[in-house]
Order: structure tokens, then sequence, then C-alpha cells
């Protein structure tokens, strides 16, 4: 009989998941999907609208050769949810390649924020202006304290401002992240002068504005993960110089690439690899939308990475941390773990 695939929870993600750990494999996956070559086959996202209850669920596989690994990231999110639920809830599936067999269960919300946070702050490293003082975050649920913890471990911030739409849920972010905040009471007022921009919001209209954004500042667009759904307007994705994680998800799915007809400069992964130049000294844009690993990543179609190719690598992390040995894929792993 085969054994019973084993389970991952959320705790013991959350132990397990270190970002020093995901960044290397992240950049890895994010250059091996922007290959193109055929080795990594990650679809995008199939989603499904709930519409009676105001949800979508996502459904995120993949399958990268040379690892031999095969996963799935299953997502839901929701517009209203009961209170104290997060409006996002992933989980990861991970299934031997040589016969399809269900391997591992994980708990892929963790994930989620980890590795999308961890994305923008890749894109960062790579396109940020050469000032780095102030940060803005737009939005302040779960990404956003996600964001806020990379961002302030990477970078040498001097300030940080956020503003959401209710200032109660602004303060309640600043009083749950270690480190001094700056809630802003309008958008305009947190994005003037800063350097680096990261919205994170539920919005289907703009929330940032081309105007309001400092010449030569970078900007990661993670929210508006519809092609009906904006975060910016028609100015900022005109003006800006637009790397996405995958240019097929961005053309499939993001409203403000479809809407705005914002030509795509480059994948994130051909600027890693540095088949593509940074332009850091003009206003930079990182449009994410979980392609390219996440979503493999936790959630394949990644999205992984956004989508796909992302999670696997995820999961390796957690896997590698918590045996402390080097495993070669998911697979192996997920066995390991089911006879411990
Ligand atoms: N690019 C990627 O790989 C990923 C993108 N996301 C997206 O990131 C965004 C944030 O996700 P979470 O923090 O997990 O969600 P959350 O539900 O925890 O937080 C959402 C935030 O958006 C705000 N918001 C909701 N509607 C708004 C509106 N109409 N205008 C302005 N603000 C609004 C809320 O007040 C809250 O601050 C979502 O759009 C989500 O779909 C999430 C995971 C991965
Ligand atoms: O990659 C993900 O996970 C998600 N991306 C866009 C929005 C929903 C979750």
């Amino acid at each position: 009989m085969a054994d019973a695939p084993i389970f991952i929870g959320a705790a013991e993600v959350a132990d397990l998941l270190q970002y020093g750990a995901l960044l290397p494999v992240l950049e890895r996956a994010l250059v091996d999907f922007s290959k193109h070559d055929g080795m990594v086959v990650q679809p995008v996202r199939s989603t499904v609208p709930v519409d009676k209850h105001n949800g979508f669920l996502g459904v995120m596989p993949a399958y990268m050769t040379e690892s031999d690994t095969l996963a799935t990231k299953i997502v839901r999110f929701y517009h209203q949810t009961a209170f104290g639920t997060s409006s996002h809830q992933a989980t990861v599936l991970l299934f031997n390649p040589s016969d399809g067999s269900l391997r591992a269960i994980m708990d892929g919300t963790v994930i989620t924020e980890m590795r999308t946070a961890a994305v923008s702050a890749i894109a960062t490293k790579y396109l940020k202006p050469d000032r780095l003082e102030t940060l803005c975050i737009l939005g302040s649920g779960a990404q956003a304290i996600s964001h806020y913890n990379i961002f302030t471990q990477m970078f040498p911030f001097k300030q940080v401002r956020v503003w959401s739409r209710s200032r109660e849920s602004a303060e309640r972010f600043a009083g749950q992240v270690q480190g001094q905040v700056q809630v802003c009471t309008s958008a305009r007022e947190a994005v003037l002068g800063a350097d680096v921009v990261i919205t994170v919001t539920m919005a289907s209209e703009p929330v940032l504005f081309g105007e309001w954004v400092k010449p030569g500042a970078h900007v990661n667009a993670v929210g508006a993960c519809r092609p009906e759904w904006r975060e910016m307007d028609d100015a900022l994705m005109k003006n800006a110089v637009l790397y996405v994680d995958s240019k097929e998800a961005a053309l499939m799915e993001s409203g403000d690439v479809i809407l705005s007809g914002a030509d795509i400069f480059a994948e994130l992964g051909e600027v890693v690899k540095g088949t593509r130049p940074a332009l850091c000294e003009k206003t930079t844009l990182f449009k994410s939308l979980g392609k390219n690993k996440q979503e493999a990543y936790t959630m394949p179609s990644i999205q992984f990475c956004t989508a796909s190719c992302l999670f696997p690598f995820s999961t390796h992390c957690l896997i590698e941390s918590k045996q402390k040995l080097l495993w070669t894929s998911l697979i192996h792993l997920a066995h390991h773990f089911s006879r411990n």
C-alpha cells in the first residue's frame, strides 16, 4: 500500500521557512522560469470565480524537469471573510512525479506571504534607486506585514510610511510590526517623496497615481491580480519601466498591464540572469502576480513563482531547514518526512 502523504501545518512552516534560505532559491527559480526552455512547465494560474460569495479559487500547478518536482498550489482569495479569517488561504500539494501519487500536503498561506514578499525584495534589490531612505506601503494586511519584515531586514530605510483605507487598520499594522511606522492619512501623503513604494491592497480601482511617484523611485505592485482590477493609474503604468514575473501571466491576469496597454520591458528572471538590464536610474515598476514561483511555488501556475516554480523551491527550503540535509527534490524530502 502506498505511504500516506505527510502533512506540514502552518506553525511548522512558519517555524522552518527562513528568508535567508528562501531568497537564493527564489532567484534561481526566477531565472529558470524566464529561460522558457521547456524545463519549467508552469501554466498561467487557472482561477474560478465564486461570484455568489465574492471570492476566487486559483490553481497553480508546476513541473520542474531538472529537480523532477511536481506540485500544485491551491489558493482562495475572498473579499469578505469572517472576522479574524485571512482573505487568502493556500494549500500546497506535492506529488511523486514518477507515478503522480500524492506525497505531501502543506499549509501554503505562510509560504504565500513570505514568497511574495521575498520576490518583491529581489525585484527591489535589482531595481532600487541609489537613495533608499523612505519606504511606503499601501495596504495593511498580511502581505503588508511580510513585506515590512523583509524590507526592513534587507534595506537601510530610515522611514517607513503606511496608508490603509481605514486609519484603524493602519494603526493596527503599526502596532503589529517591530519598529517605527508613520501612519499617513492619505495615500498621496504616504507616497510623495518615497524611494520605494509597495502596493498590497485588494483594490480593484487605482490607489497609486503616477503624479505622486518620485522620478527614479521603484514600485512593487503586488495586488490587482484579475484582468479587470487596477492598483495603478495609466500614467504610472506608461511612464515607468515595467518588469513582471511572467509576461504570459501579466498579459492574461493583470488589469494594470492589460487595461493600460503598457509595454513590458522584461521579466525579473531575465534581470537576475543578466540578459536584460535593470534601469535603476528610471522609475521602475515590478508587477508581481506570483506566477513564477509562487505559485508553483506555492502556487502553481505560479504564479509560481508565482506560481509553480517558486513553490517547490520554497518547500525545499522548509525541508532542508528542518532536516539540516541537502535534498535534491521535494519528493525525496516528502519521503524522508514520512519515514520519521
Ligand atoms: N502577487 C502575488 O504573488 C500575490 C498577490 N497577493 C495580493 O496582494 C494583495 C494583499 O493581499 P493580503 O495582504 O494577503 O490581503 P489582506 O486581505 O490581508 O489585506 C488587504 C488590504 O487591502 C485593503 N483593501 C481592501 N480593499 C481595498 C480597496 N478597495 N482599496 C484600498 N485598499 C483596500 C485592506 O484594507 C487591507 O489593508 C491582494 O490583492 C492579494 O490578492 C497575494 C498573494 C500573492
Ligand atoms: O500567488 C498567489 O498565491 C496569489 N497571487 C495573486 C492573488 C492571489 C494569490
